[in-house]
């Protein structure tokens, strides 16, 4: 803590108290503005080393044009930006001062936010960010330690609009990058202008390091982190339903098959009055389990196989992302994808009583019945990958029809083959996969004590080799 003597003083104005922390453009003080005599946080911002007198102008004017407009976003959930000042060389951004940590400190504190709690949170984060896209601002960095944390459960954006070195054409040429690439979304790493649909990927990443308590796509190296950025579809395993769907469809690659505000906040409002009151946020929550390092997220994916089914139906929702929010197999991309194929009596596949992770012989040909699972050490032809109940669980109506049933089920297998749980890392080329959905007779069917079979609701993912060969071990990943 600064003694009066030794107290820095910036602008003639802001008396620099003591340290509040560091990110990657400088130091961010608690400082008691001498005017008014309130307290303010002043971030120093420290320019890059290398830029050159032009580059280092372009930045300044940047940062001082964003702030102002930061600054005029009148929002509870943005941290409001007061001031900009230089002084011996140097910027100062003078904001309103947070008393709370921000979601990263939260969450290595305590542990995993609760869901509803995590909705809450995303609700207020995506209120801001739609307040800013309307009169067109982008924010470009939401990540975990631009949000801040209230005892109240209340959320703060902070850094709306910094300038960051990559935006800028001009000032890309010193190869300085950006922050924290495992919070951007796949579009920006291709180069793309940042969007409102950038904000919102980011803010799905967000919410899964908020409600799993670590990064989705966070690895050991940048190019390794872009590259699952890009490519992989992270597990989520401590949320279901409304707000799976939510963080899910937030991180759908293309822009385009995004959810929108409204599909989004429509969900989080949904996720947010789930599981009874909201937990109070000044008291550290007992932690559920400890906060996985980047690291183990291959381990915990291993662990998690045994109840893969269970656990992505869950978190997939079990329809509630694929049908209502019309996310489909073309919207996650999927190129091995075949056309989707009804089971029962009348379907193209007579009987199926396969599992997830069994395998069998004899290749996918209408008319044909499987009715024992093999193992998948042996060469085999086809392997059930996934299962889902398309549409809701609790769905009791008459057959819903094919269109509506393959929609669901062939996003969800899309999902599930482009996810880390698949493992070749040919599989687009080397690997066909379809959906398996119950025909009406089967989804109708009444048991009888001669026959004790129940209605058929579930739909498989079933994939083969696309080269019409066996498969000669399971495709999906082995724990390590
Ligand atoms: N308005 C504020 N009020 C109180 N504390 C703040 C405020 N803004 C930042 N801090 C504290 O200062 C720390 C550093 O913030 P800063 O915005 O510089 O870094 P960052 O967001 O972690 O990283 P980056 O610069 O890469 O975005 C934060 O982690 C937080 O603890």
């Amino acid at each position: 803590m600064a003694t009066p003597e030794t107290q820095r003083l910036v602008a003639g104005r802001y008396a620099l108290l003591a340290e509040l922390g560091r990110g990657g453009m400088g130091v961010v003080w608690r400082a008691e503005d001498k005017v008014i005599g309130r307290q303010v946080a002043v971030k120093e911002l420290r320019l890059p080393d290398g830029l050159h007198g032009e580059q280092r102008a372009v930045l300044e004017e940047r940062v001082l044009r964003e702030a102002r407009s930061a600054g005029r976003l009148n929002d509870p959930t943005v941290v409001t930006v007061f001031d900009v000042v230089t002084d011996g060389g140097l910027l100062y951004l003078v904001m309103e001062l947070v008393e709370g940590p921000t979601l990263t400190q939260w969450v290595a504190a305590n542990g995993p936010m609760p869901p509803a709690a995590a909705a809450a949170l995303g609700k207020q984060v995506l209120a801001a960010l739609e307040c800013a896209h309307a009169v067109g601002g982008v924010h470009r960095d939401v990540k975990p330690s631009n949000i801040m944390v209230l005892p109240s459960g209340r959320a703060k954006l902070a850094d709306f609009g910094i300038a960051r070195i990559d935006d800028d054409p001009r000032l890309t040429s010193t190869g300085a990058v950006v922050g924290s690439p495992g919070y951007l979304a796949p579009e920006r790493i291709q180069h793309a202008v940042a969007t409102p649909a950038t904000d919102l990927w980011a803010l799905g990443a967000t919410l899964f390091f908020a409600v799993e308590g670590y990064a989705a796509f966070e690895r050991a190296t940048t190019a390794a982190t872009l590259y699952a950025v890009t490519n992989e579809v992270p597990y989520l395993s401590r949320c279901q339903g409304p707000l799976a769907s939510a963080v899910m469809g937030l991180l759908i690659n293309s822009p385009d098959a995004r959810l929108s505000h409204q599909q989004a906040m429509h969900l989080l409002d949904l996720a947010s009055t789930q599981g009874g009151p909201q937990p109070n946020l000044t008291n550290p929550i007992t932690r559920s389990a400890p906060v996985p390092k980047p690291g183990g997220r291959l381990k915990r994916v291993a662990a998690l196989l045994g109840s893969a089914v269970l656990l992505a139906a869950a978190c997939f929702g079990g329809g509630w992302l694929t049908g209502r929010l019309g996310v489909t197999a073309t919207a996650v991309g999927s190129p091995a994808l075949q056309p989707t194929w009804t089971y029962g009596p009348g379907g193209q596949i007579p009987q199926f009583k396969l599992y997830t992770g069994s395998c069998a012989g004899g290749s996918m040909q209408a008319g044909r019945a499987y009715t024992t699972s093999m193992s998948c050490d042996q060469p085999h032809d086809i392997e059930v990958f996934g299962t889902t109940t398309p549409l809701d669980t609790n769905f009791k109506g008459g057959y819903p029809g094919q269109d509506p049933l393959a929609r669901d089920a062939e996003g969800y297998c899309a999902l599930l083959f482009s996810s880390a749980k698949i493992a070749p890392a040919d599989k687009d080329t080397s690997l066909r996969f379809r959906a398996l959905i119950p025909g009406e007779q089967a989804w109708d069917h009444v048991k009888t004590e001669d026959d004790p079979d129940g209605a058929a609701r579930d739909a498989y993912c079933i994939v083969s080799s696309a080269n019409g060969g066996q498969l000669t071990d399971s495709v999906i990943k082995k724990p390590s």
